[in-house]
């Protein structure tokens, strides 16, 4: 899967209810991809042990790394949890940390949960016809709070890169888990203060 590097016009399918492309095939995430960003270490390793199963998956296209193009795509996050925890994407903040995203949910529902260096966070929602706007510095991690796949699509410069070293070290501020039923944003216990990126 992979686009020409000088482009040209070009058009592509995604699934509007189950978020898959018929042109291209999707980067996976199994669950085992994840050690130590979910708050239930016991119930990840079980969950790891028994079947290692499919968390989310999207879609990448190669594109030249400069200002001047745009990547998109589908990211689709099976439903599921890991303890109380709802299933999520890794999260990332961009290499570039000034470059925005945008997010609009064709299926499922959830939430976006985003975070920037200074501490500001905040959780929206998905559902279908809904697009959130990701600003530049934030953090992003989809998060699947119902019983279906979330689907969404992407848009962002494509020159921004993925920083994953600071979501792996210091993790998110903030969770999504369920509580009596319904999604509710609590406080991440492993969440570790550090260096300022
Ligand atoms: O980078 P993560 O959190 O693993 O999730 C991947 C998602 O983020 C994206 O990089 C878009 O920001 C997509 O490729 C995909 O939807
Ligand atoms: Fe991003």
């Amino acid at each position: 899967m992979s686009l020409q590097a000088v482009t040209i016009p070009f058009s592509a399918h995604f699934d509007l209810k189950n978020g898959l492309s018929k042109d291209y095939t999707s980067t996976k995430r199994m669950l085992s991809k994840m050690a130590g960003m979910y708050e239930n270490d016991k119930a990840f390793a079980n969950l790891v042990a028994e079947d290692d199963p499919l968390v989310y998956e999207f879609y990448e296209l190669t594109m030249p790394e400069t200002p001047n193009e745009l990547l998109f795509g589908t990211s689709i996050v099976h439903p599921g949890k890991v303890g109380r925890e709802y299933y999520m994407t890794k999260g990332h903040f961009h290499t570039i940390l000034d470059t925005p995203e945008v997010y609009y949910c064709l299926s499922g529902e959830g939430y976006m949960l985003m975070e920037n260096p200074e501490g500001d966070w905040q959780a929206e929602r998905f559902t279908p016809g809904q697009a959130v706007y990701v600003p530049p510095r934030y953090a992003h991690r989809s998060v699947n709070t119902g019983n279906e796949s979330l689907v969404t699509f992407f848009v962002y410069r494509a020159d921004s890169g993925h920083d994953y070293g600071t979501i792996e070290t210091k993790g998110f501020r903030k969770l999504i888990v369920e509580e009596q039923g319904v999604p509710v944003v609590v406080d991440n216990p492993k969440w570790r203060d550090g260096e300022e990126i």
